[in-house]
């Protein structure tokens, strides 16, 4: 699916970081500079039973409580990223989960630089297609997966075709303002 056409992912920024300006405005300078194109942005404070729901794949897990009570901790901030391989650069971009391996192995990455511990590890990316839409859904329920694909992805393809709006910290298509 999608080899030559771009691929969506979900990306949250973690509370620690959205409640630091500073570190928040690098990391939305990365996106960009990797050349994602953000189709939905939004901040949200996450209840509890969302969060759980969220990370239900790791419940029982001995990180699972801590996991889920940081992140309803504070806002966080919830991406639609679109790039070619977006699932896999986004991941790529963000580092390993595990931030003490990545501060030393790759610390130009935003876990390498942002990321406090395994818990606080900055941000989160789908592993996979499925995920992608699954997470996206959770998050962005009016969000039309398919129909974005078919009718909308063309347009982020080219940067001449967007508008940014860096307050908002989403990309909108010129011609249209429907994205
Ligand atoms: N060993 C651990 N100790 C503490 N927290 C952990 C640990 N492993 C994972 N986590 C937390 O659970 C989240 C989900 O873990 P997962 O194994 O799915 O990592 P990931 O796929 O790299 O990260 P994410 O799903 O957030 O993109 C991690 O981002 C991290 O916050």
């Amino acid at each position: 699916m999608l080899a030559k056409g771009l691929q969506l992912t979900l990306a949250i920024i973690k509370p620690h970081v959205v409640c630091q300006p500073v570190a928040l405005q690098d990391i939305r300078r990365m996106i960009l500079a990797a050349d994602f194109k953000v189709v939905r942005s939004e901040r949200k404070r996450l209840s509890l039973p969302d969060a759980e729901r969220f990370y239900s794949e790791h419940e029982g897990k001995f990180f699972y409580n801590r996991l889920t009570t940081f992140m309803t901790s504070g806002p966080i901030d919830l991406y639609i990223l679109a790039r070619r391989d977006g699932i896999k650069e986004w991941r790529k971009l963000m580092g390993p989960t595990k931030v003490f391996r990545t501060q030393f192995f790759e610390p130009e990455t935003i876990r390498g630089k942002f990321g406090l511990s395994d818990t606080r590890n900055a941000t989160h990316g789908s592993d996979s297609d499925e995920s992608a839409k699954k997470e996206i859904g959770l998050f962005f329920p009016r969000f039309d997966f398919e129909g974005w694909h078919r009718d909308e992805e063309i347009h982020y393809r080219d940067e001449a075709n967007l508008i940014l709006d860096e307050e908002e910290f989403v990309h909108t298509i010129a011609d249209n303002n429907n994205a």
